[in-house]
């Protein structure tokens, strides 16, 4: 858990230095600095912001670097320096490290904000994340395979858009390449898939807490983004042509996906068949039938939930990692080997209350508290103060204006 966070000249946080609990509430106007905050620690778990990749969006105007640098609550510390040319300085217990993640690892953050709330529509990149995020933080195998992987796909993609005809060395080395994909496909594709299966029914259980009228109705599937029935270097073989004509290559885990169906109720009430029936004279319908079946129809959730019950899909989706990860044996195993405790997921909830009702920031917030994990969320107003109180036990509210930040207790 963060103890503390100190942050400098990222967007309008100068200076920021906070001592943080399990709960923590950051109240202000619009372009206060909120979000920032939020960003910040984003930044110290992932080595990126969530909403620029180009750190010289982030850093303060007329600033060479933005730094952030935590203390968690077992004396560990981690910090980052990104500096304008897009150079990171890692710290983990003062100690430089090269590798992010090292830091993603002592720091796992989970983000809920209203950017991400169109990921069910957009591309296949933020969704595949999502899945990522659990399969890093439960397979320690698979962050190794996935860096090879895509280290031989950049390779790949650079040649394949240099030129559309493969001299006999270029096609022996790009043969090569694909026996070395293909081999850390399959082992992405397998941590990916065995997490997948685990994460089904912690989704099922945050769909009936957050979007009860769904429950049963709303299901997860996952592609590979290749036939994993055949060797994905076989199939890159027999589409070459095609990945030639294209530039870049076509298929593989980088196209992997995950999707949420809708599935309609194929029965109806007795009543509603009876009404129908009564329009009918020539019908032999007994008006005892009680249930009559229709065809089930099926689409992908994007396209029939209301914008709010979009937010409450995302949340769910994202909500229901916790306990899983939480859950996971090799996740807490790996921490009780080398610290006195394991990593504590950090929540970075933005704008809480946009889009959702009461009932639905109650229940969102009452899962949370139930849940072993640290919370940083922030608001326009404090209309939930009363509500965080409620569910935590001395939680700590801030104010921000301007880019100051104090605590209000
Ligand atoms: N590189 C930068 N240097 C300095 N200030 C910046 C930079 N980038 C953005 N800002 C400013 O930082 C401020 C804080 O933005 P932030 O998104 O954190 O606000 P917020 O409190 O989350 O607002 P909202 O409630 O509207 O989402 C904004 O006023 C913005 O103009």
């Amino acid at each position: 858990m963060i103890e503390r966070l100190q942050v400098s000249n990222l967007r309008n946080l100068t200076q920021v230095n906070l001592q943080s609990t399990v709960c923590n509430v950051v109240i202000g106007a619009n372009g206060s600095g909120k979000t920032s905050l939020l960003e910040a620690i984003f930044l110290l778990s992932r080595g990126k912001s969530f909403r620029h990749h180009q750190p010289k969006r982030y850093i303060q105007h007329h600033q060479n670097h933005a730094t952030v640098y935590a203390k968690l609550n077992d004396d560990r510390t981690l910090a980052i320096q990104k500096q304008a040319d897009a150079t990171t300085i890692l710290r983990l217990n003062q100690a430089t490290v090269y590798n992010q993640s090292i830091l993603t690892e002592q720091l796992p953050t989970l983000l809920i904000d209203p950017s991400t709330m169109d990921m069910l529509e957009q591309g296949s990149a933020s969704r595949r994340q999502l899945l990522d995020w659990l399969v890093f933080h439960m397979k320690q195998g698979f962050h190794p395979q996935w860096v090879a992987y895509q280290r031989l796909l950049k390779q790949r993609n650079s040649l394949l858009k240099k030129t559309r005809q493969l001299t006999q060395v270029q096609l022996a080395e790009l043969k090569s390449w694909d026996k070395g994909l293909s081999n850390h496909a399959a082992l992405i594709h397998h941590y990916r898939e065995q997490v997948f299966t685990e994460w089904q029914p912690y989704f099922a259980k945050s769909v009936l807490q957050l979007l009860p009228s769904y429950a049963e109705k709303l299901s997860l599937s996952y592609n590979a983004g290749y036939d994993t029935n055949v060797a994905l270097d076989v199939q890159l073989n027999e589409r070459l042509e095609q990945d030639l004509q294209l530039g870049y290559t076509r298929i593989g885990n980088h196209r992997a996906d995950i999707h949420v169906h809708w599935r309609s109720d194929n029965t109806v009430r007795s009543d509603d068949v009876i009404d129908s029936q009564a329009t009918n004279t020539n019908t032999a319908s007994s008006n005892h039938e009680v249930n009559a079946k229709l065809p089930t129809l099926k689409e992908q959730a994007a396209n029939v939930l209301s914008r709010g019950e979009k937010k409450l899909l995302i949340t769910a989706l994202r909500l229901s990692q916790l306990p899983l990860l939480l859950n996971d044996n090799k996740y807490s195993a790996s921490f009780a080997n080398n610290s006195t405790s394991r990593a504590t997921p950090v929540v970075l909830l933005d704008d809480i209350t946009a889009e959702l009702d009461d009932r639905a920031i109650g229940i969102l917030l009452s899962t949370l508290a139930q849940l072993p994990c640290q919370v940083f969320m922030t608001s326009l107003t404090d209309d939930i103060v009363h509500l965080v109180n409620e569910l935590w036990s001395k939680p700590r509210l801030f104010h921000v204006k301007q880019g100051q930040i104090w605590s209000v207790d």
